[in-house]
């Protein structure tokens, strides 16, 4: 965890060519915020040229005459100064604001489309990062880093011209310190880059240890691992602590190093220019001028480094948020490459169930990993009810899991009233289904919604409708608004069977003919079992399903009964052809009595 990875940088080019679509909509806002920058510039010369013209012609000529008119000759040039600046500001905040907006739109539409697969491997905290805090980093390089340097650059080079006109052997003691601040730089920066890349992707885990902790903060009471979360946590932060520090102790090296250098040489000014102004070859309006400018350019110097430390955070932000864009998309090719007639001709053969067959079916979740279904072949039709049994692991949910197209690389055939399933679009697919899941998942949101979930198609009515066709109906409208009833997290305000019923209700709501039941292993106490039960029944009685089932009489009321073992089909028939043939499913129902 602390020891960092390679850091790969990506170039420039690859930066702008990712990132330039959030810029380039709002390029008129960002033009108007530099418009003002040639007038800042102007006003940043014009002003020591002033005080030059002041000192020499008026306080050492003792003139008071005239002295009204340069007076608010530099009044006018700091406020017209003071205008460019801040109407510079609020344009380019406001443009680093919209794009920052559109990068957050975008990312989140991403991560909504990324593949199963993506959330298996990667933990949430990690995403949520990224969409929080690395966003934040980069707004704020881009408001005060990146557009700011190009605004200090720019008079920083006008200053510099300027003092060179007016005195070469001044400019050149000031030029001195610029070598020896580029070289500190470079070397620091390629330091603070590493440590600040190093940071955001522990941070990154920390979050999502912190996410994963806090979601299961009650499993972690309940078995008293509460010093064991919070050692491991405390890893993460203080690898976390140890990088940030690393970061502070460069940036305020650089820092103190710059000022030093500038310390230094602005005493060599002093000395320089005092001994010219004896030897009468300077005036002491240019003295006072060049110090006056000096701070200008020394500033910039030094706000540069800072700036350049936030670059430097916005750059690993990019770098982190370029893995979300370096994942591929869950892309549905079939549905592009169907042409209009052949998606009608697909959805009039798809528009109620008729069949299902897979045959031969070989599957594995990764390609070096090991099968999971090994030639599994059964069929079923319209009306029939499935039971899929066998022991943990033996790849019940991934029969689930590809019907649904949640993977998608299986090989053999599984067809679909006919059609092979991965030349079917998968909104079709999704529309064929009705998945009851185990694990139940509810928003903090009304009861209506959760179970309608905003989907296209599913009415009011229907919401209804779906409850009273699992006996959802019973309770909700026996709670306070009803449907209208708000949850609390993860429907920690109703009881185990109410939020399993609500996501039945859920599933039910797209209407499908053909219901996948994925039945809860957990053991519930008798009420919940039998409000169950009798969705179950329902759900038995008038749909075809293919359930995983662990309820005995969930098992008896099937057709066939497909037992599983290591991702092969051993066994198959009815309840009583399989008792009779005292096998595995004639044990496992044995132990079960016991
Ligand atoms: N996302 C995944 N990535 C890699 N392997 C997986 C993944 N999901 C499941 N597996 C593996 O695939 C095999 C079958 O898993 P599956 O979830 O289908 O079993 P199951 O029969 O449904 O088990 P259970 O009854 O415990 O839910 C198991 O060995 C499991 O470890």
């Amino acid at each position: 965890m602390s020891k960092s990875k390679k850091i790969s940088t990506l170039s420039l080019k690859e930066y702008w060519n990712q990132f330039s679509p959030f810029i380039l909509p709002y390029k008129n806002l960002y033009l108007l915020g530099f418009l003002p920058i040639p007038i800042s510039v102007f006003c940043s010369v014009a002003f020591p040229w002033l005080i030059i013209q002041i000192v020499d012609e008026q306080l050492v000529g003792q003139k008071w005459e005239g002295m009204g008119f340069w007076l608010l000759l530099i009044s006018c040039v700091l406020v017209v100064n003071y205008i460019a600046s801040s109407s510079y500001l609020y344009f380019v905040q406001k443009a680093a604001l919209f794009s920052m907006r559109d990068m957050r739109l975008n990312m989140f539409d991403r991560v909504l489309n990324f593949p199963r697969s993506y959330f298996d491997k990667t933990p949430m905290g990690s995403v949520l990062t990224r969409l929080t805090s690395d966003l934040e980093a980069i707004n704020e390089s881009l408001a005060s880093g990146v557009l700011a340097m190009v605004r200090d650059v720019l008079i920083t080079v006008a200053l510099l011209i300027f003092l060179s006109t007016i005195s070469w052997q001044l400019t050149l003691v000031t030029l001195i310190i610029a070598p020896p601040i580029y070289w500190i730089t470079t070397v620091l920066r390629r330091l603070l880059h590493e440590s600040q890349l190093s940071s955001r992707r522990v941070l990154s885990q920390s979050t999502g240890y912190l996410q994963e902790s806090l979601q299961g903060i009650k499993t972690v009471q309940l078995y008293n691992a509460e010093a064991e979360t919070q050692k491991r946590f405390n890893l993460f932060t203080l690898a976390f602590y140890r990088f940030q520090s690393r970061s502070n102790l460069i940036d305020a090296g650089l820092f103190a190093i710059i000022e030093g250098i500038t310390t230094i040489s602005m005493g060599l000014i002093i000395w320089y220019g005092a001994h010219e102004i004896l030897a009468a070859a300077l005036s002491v309006g240019v003295l006072i001028g060049f110090i006056q400018t000096l701070d200008k350019i020394f500033v910039p110097i030094r706000d540069f480094t800072s700036q350049i430390a936030s670059i430097q955070r916005a750059l690993a932000a990019l770098q982190n948020i370029q893995s979300l864009y370096d994942q591929p998309l869950e892309t549905d090719n079939k549905e592009e490459s169907l042409s209009q007639a052949d998606m009608r001709e697909m959805e009039s053969q798809l528009e109620s169930f008729n069949s299902l067959a897979f045959e031969n079916v070989h599957f594995r979740y990764s390609e070096s990993g090991s099968y999971v279904l090994k030639g599994v072949t059964f069929s079923l039709n319209k009306g029939d009810k499935i039971a899929l049994v066998g022991s943990t692991g033996s790849g019940k949910s991934t029969i689930l899991r590809l019907l649904t197209k949640t993977y998608r690389e299986y090989e053999g055939s599984i067809r679909l009233n006919g059609v092979e399933l991965r030349d079917i679009p998968k909104k079709l697919v999704n529309n064929f289904f009705s998945l009851m899941q185990q694990e139940v998942y509810l928003f903090s949101e009304s009861i209506a919604f959760n179970i309608g979930l905003q989907r296209e198609g599913i009415t009011d009515a229907g919401i209804k409708e779906a409850a009273k066709y699992v006996y959802a109906d019973e309770f909700i409208e026996k709670l306070p608004n009803g449907y209208q009833f708000i949850l609390s997290a993860n429907g920690s305000n109703l009881s185990a069977g109410q939020s399993q019923l609500v996501a039945f209700a859920r599933a039910m709501a797209s209407g499908s003919d053909l219901v996948l039941l994925d039945e809860a292993t957990s053991s519930v106490d008798s009420v919940t079992e039998n409000m169950i039960q009798r969705a179950i029944d329902h759900v038995f009685a008038e749909k075809t399903v293919i359930a995983i089932a662990h309820r005995l009489s969930t098992i008896q009321h099937s057709d066939q009964i497909i037992v599983l073992d290591q991702g092969e089909i051993i066994e198959k028939g009815t309840h009583e052809s399989l008792i009779k043939e005292g096998g595995f499913y004639a044990n496992l129902v044995e132990s079960a009595d016991e």
